[in-house]
């Protein structure tokens, strides 16, 4: 399975933010998105995930021969500020969330899951609104276990887990790589190294891969701030303007 993005462009009135995003994610990979503050990787998952229409482009999931666009089913979001239903208990939302998936298989409990990513057994039944950021943060982490879309898109994620959660975390993305595309965003270069087998660097509106050899090389942070440090210059005109709306690829979802 594949995840193809072809020249997918975003502006914001006369902010540009993406220029033609093209990249082909592969599934058994987890790759760490790269980009200065205000780049657009958030933008892109939202993209990706349908909560912001993008303006042209298109992104498409291959299977095998088989190639069909890109839909919202097709992802899992874990957002860098969790979005979740504050009234529900865990317990309550992730019953729920398992009935709304029940076309999918569980091999898992609900106190199984919650054991996985260590919520203790006595706050899972106490209100979400109550949870602190790397609490939800696992609930949004165990939305995608159950759902398993085959595409996981992570905005910043393992920052607001402590250090005993953030290696759970990376040992779990670790097991479930090889049935998912797995991008993350993140500012932290050891999490890139540790964790991903691809660094894709966004960058004056538009992705590219980093030589792997120097993910692991004495090099590797250098060359990223090398590479960060003068961003390509982004033209005035968002590209988009000129494009067709029909380029757009068609995602379900709201803006933000
Ligand atoms: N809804 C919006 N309306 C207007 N501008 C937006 C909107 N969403 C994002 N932007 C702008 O788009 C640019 C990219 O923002 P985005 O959040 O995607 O960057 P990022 O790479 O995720 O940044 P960071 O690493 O700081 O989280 C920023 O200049 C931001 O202000």
């Amino acid at each position: 399975m594949q995840l193809i993005l072809q020249d997918i462009t975003k502006a914001f009135g006369e902010k540009s933010v993406l220029t033609g995003a093209s990249f082909t994610f592969e599934k058994g990979k987890i790759y760490g998105l790269l980009g200065r503050n205000g780049a657009g990787k958030t933008t892109l998952f939202n993209c990706l995930s349908g909560e912001l229409p993008p303006d042209s482009g298109a992104a498409v999931v291959q299977f095998g021969d088989a190639e069909k666009p890109l839909t919202p089913e097709d992802i899992g979001y874990v957002f860098s500020t969790p979005i979740l239903p504050e009234f529900m208990t865990g317990y309550e939302f992730l019953k729920f969330y398992i009935e709304i998936h029940k076309n999918i298989p569980q091999t898992a409990s609900i106190d199984d899951y919650f054991e996985l990513v260590g919520i203790e057994p006595q706050d899972r039944h106490r209100l979400i609104k109550g949870y602190s950021h790397g609490m939800k943060n696992k609930v949004q982490m165990l939305c995608f276990l159950i759902a398993k879309p085959p595409i996981i898109l992570l905005d910043e994620p393992l920052t607001s887990f402590d250090v005993v959660a953030a290696l759970e975390m990376k040992n779990l993305l670790r097991d479930i790589k090889k049935d998912h595309v797995i991008i993350f965003s993140t500012h932290i270069l050891q999490l890139a190294t540790d964790l991903c087998d691809e660094i894709v660097i966004l960058n004056g509106g538009a992705l590219s891969q980093m030589d792997t050899a120097l993910l692991h090389s004495k090099e590797f942070e250098e060359k990223i701030i090398e590479i960060l440090r003068d961003p390509p210059h982004q033209p005035e005109t968002p590209p988009a303007a000129a494009a067709s709306p029909k380029s757009a690829f068609s995602l379900r979802g709201k803006r933000r």
